[in-house]
């Protein structure tokens, strides 16, 4: 289940479990970190285990524009040469999308590099402040200009009277990247500065990343007390000739919460106990929730508590701003409220993460409340809804990846799903990987050959639900003759479709609450189904709506594009048909016994010509796919046809 860049949404099936392995992509906050010190080192760097991601192709991007020789190595590596602390390039425009990470670190240290550099980013990099940094950095002597508006990108940076030394102030309330790319640029000074931060310092545990980082590459700085740190005279990163960057602890939080909520175990494998990364400390979190987890050297796992339903937590997550919306997500399962605080920096991430995630959450019926810094979560008392308009992403990473865990209450759709490449570019495929779909009984074939029949009665031995997804187009049908709109007109027919009023219960279907189960069997209905059917408009607004049938504990569905299009998942395809002949005598029948004249050359004239329109047609024409096993009822009973269809499920579980 991999996403392109430009797809417009993923529908997730709903998920009713989840286990398995997950080896984690590279940590990003350390691949970038690690790239930008092996290129200001003496000598050349060898890393493993880089992301390959949008975050890291901005930093690698712009290394290579400043002059710095890169080569991939092995499959997730690369080899740098470093310039020893000054870029050969002294000159250029460098664009670093929405990497906080590559703009906050390549600010501060071209502002020391002596240079003349342009630095932008995509339009939400320009909204998310840098003034602090730049009003540190100009304590120091840099030339920075703002391109747009006050302090914030775009930058130009000009040779300065840089002279690092004595001390200098910066604020670390709004995001502790401007520390650590202060911290990361001062050996390029050679000489003592001590940097010291006013206000709170947020996100502290980025800094110590930063700081243990520096120490790998020589250079170590000396803290004194919480907020004052000194680089030394003297120092000068040095290469540590390899290095092997850990699995991203915050990539490790949407597996960990699957395994949480899907029974588990999942195990997440590059990161541990001895991590650098603060996010590690989101088991912690989950613990609290009544998650059981294992923390090892060099991985993680998480099972559900053994009462099967984690807890609301009330947590101050200062310390993992990132792996903290995963919580918020979580929160939708749990039993009683929770509440994050202390999370003021999610306003000025990839979006205004409280007020995107406050939005999302009550789409999904939740009820939340949000303030400055927080946001309390109160899950939906009557299940999950799930918005056929989908669940927004706000080109936010994060949200698509925290919204794919509400697939545990109901198929969820994903809009602009792309957008994980800033981090994690085949994210849903490996969540398919360690999810358990609800299973799906797909069963397609031509007009009166059973196949309704078959699959309600299936349905019903199974104890599982059951979609008769002809009835949705019947219903388009009919409720478009009611609107008084003709069956060619496909953009209102589509509009009918998206907003159709329908409930079914065991034995009846209701429209705008009128039982209407006779009323969409009638022949003219029936050809005026056949017709709005052909509209790729009228399909592409009925496809969320039939993949919301999907539900615990599983799925029986008929229909012309069930296993090809609309389920292309389900675990048991079948394409159920009868020779024309015969199914023209059962449907003479079943008009007979409806108490109605018929006569068999008409029904039988009329079949041909409907299998040849649905065969025929562009849009999902009817026809019998690869993976379905082929069930020819011709002379089968429908008892017989029933138990075929269960042996094949038995065998395909
Ligand atoms: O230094 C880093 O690698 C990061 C620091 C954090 O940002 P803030 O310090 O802005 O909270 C975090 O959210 C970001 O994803 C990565
Ligand atoms: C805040 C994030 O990114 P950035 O490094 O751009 O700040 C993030 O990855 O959640």
């Amino acid at each position: 289940m991999g996403v392109t860049k430009k797809q417009a949404f993923i529908d997730l099936p709903a998920v009713c479990s989840a286990g398995g392995v997950v080896r984690l992509p590279g940590s990003k906050s350390l691949s970038n970190r690690l790239l930008l010190l092996s290129a200001l080192s003496a000598g050349e760097t060898e890393i493993s285990g880089l992301l390959a991601s949008d975050d890291t192709a901005r930093m690698l991007d712009a290394l290579r524009i400043l002059g710095v020789r890169i080569e991939p190595q092995g499959v997730s590596g690369v080899r740098v040469q470093g310039v020893g602390g000054r870029f050969p390039v002294r000159k250029a425009a460098l664009f670093l999308g929405n990497a906080g990470t590559a703009f906050r670190s390549l600010t501060a240290v071209l502002a020391l590099a002596g240079g003349d550099y342009t630095l932008s980013g995509v339009p939400r990099m320009h909204e998310r402040p840098i003034g602090d940094l730049v009003d540190g950095l100009r304590r120091l002597g840099a030339h920075i200009d703002y391109l747009g508006n006050e302090n914030y990108p775009p930058l130009a940076i000009r040779p300065g009277t840089v002279r690092p030394g004595g001390c200098v102030q910066i604020r670390g309330d709004v995001s502790s990247q401007f520390l650590s790319g202060l911290l990361m640029a001062l050996p390029l000074g050679g000489v003592e500065t001590a940097v010291e931060v006013t206000g709170e310092l947020i996100s502290r545990p980025y800094v110590e990343m930063t700081l243990a980082v520096m120490a790998r590459f020589g250079v170590e700085v000396i803290r004194e007390g919480g907020r004052r740190f000194v680089v030394p005279a003297g120092s000068a990163y040095r290469s540590p000739g390899r290095v092997r960057v850990e699995g991203d602890a915050s990539s490790a939080s949407y597996f960990l919460a699957l395994g949480a909520l899907g029974g588990g175990p999942v195990r997440v494998e590059g990161v541990g106990a001895d991590s650098v990364q603060g996010d590690v400390r989101f088991a912690e979190a989950l613990a609290q929730m009544g998650a059981r987890i294992d923390v090892g050297d060099r991985a993680i796992t998480a099972r559900a508590p053994a009462s099967g339903r984690l807890h609301g937590i009330d947590l101050d997550a200062n310390a993992i701003p990132d792996a903290a919306m995963t919580l918020a997500t979580t929160a939708l399962f749990a039993e009683g409220e929770t509440t994050l605080r202390n999370i003021a920096s999610w306003r000025v991430k990839e979006t205004d993460r409280i007020a995107a995630m406050a939005a999302e959450l009550k789409k999904l019926g939740a009820t939340v409340d949000a303030g400055a810094d927080w946001l309390r979560i109160h899950p939906p008392s009557g299940g999950l809804s799930s918005p056929p308009e989908g669940v927004d992403t706000y080109e936010d990473h994060r949200m698509a990846m925290c919204f794919s865990l509400a697939a545990f209450g109901a198929p969820v759709r994903i809009n602009d799903p792309g957008c994980v490449a800033k981090t994690f570019p085949d994210y849903f495929a490996r969540f398919a990987e360690v999810t358990q779909a609800v299973p799906v009984i797909a069963i397609d074939g031509p007009s009166a050959s059973g196949k309704g029949t078959v699959a309600a009665r299936v349905a019903t031995a199974l104890g599982w639900h059951y979609l008769d997804s002809g009835a949705l187009y019947r219903l388009t049908a009919l409720a478009a003759q009611r609107a008084g709109v003709t069956w060619d007109d496909e953009q209102a027919l589509a509009v009918i479709a998206a907003r159709l009023n329908v409930r079914f219960d065991s034995d009846s279907v209701w429209l705008a609450g009128e039982p209407v189960s006779a009323a969409i069997r009638s022949e003219v209905i029936s050809a005026g189904a056949s017709q709005v059917a052909a509209w790729p408009a009228v399909r592409a607004a009925l496809l969320f709506r039939q993949r919301l049938f999907r539900r615990a504990p599983g799925l029986v569905t008929d229909g012309r594009d069930m296993g090809s299009v609309v389920f292309p998942d389900a675990q048991t395809k079948i394409f159920l048909t009868a020779r024309v002949e015969v199914r023209a005598q059962r449907r003479y029948q079943q008009l007979r016994e409806n108490g109605m004249s018929a006569s068999i050359q008409p029904i039988l004239q009329d079949l041909r010509e409907r299998d040849e329109r649905d065969s025929q047609r562009p849009v999902a024409p009817l026809r019998q796919s690869e993976e379905a096993c082929l069930l020819d009822t011709s002379d089968l009973t429908i008892e017989q046809a029933v138990e075929k269809v269960l042996a094949w499920h038995g065998e395909a579980v």
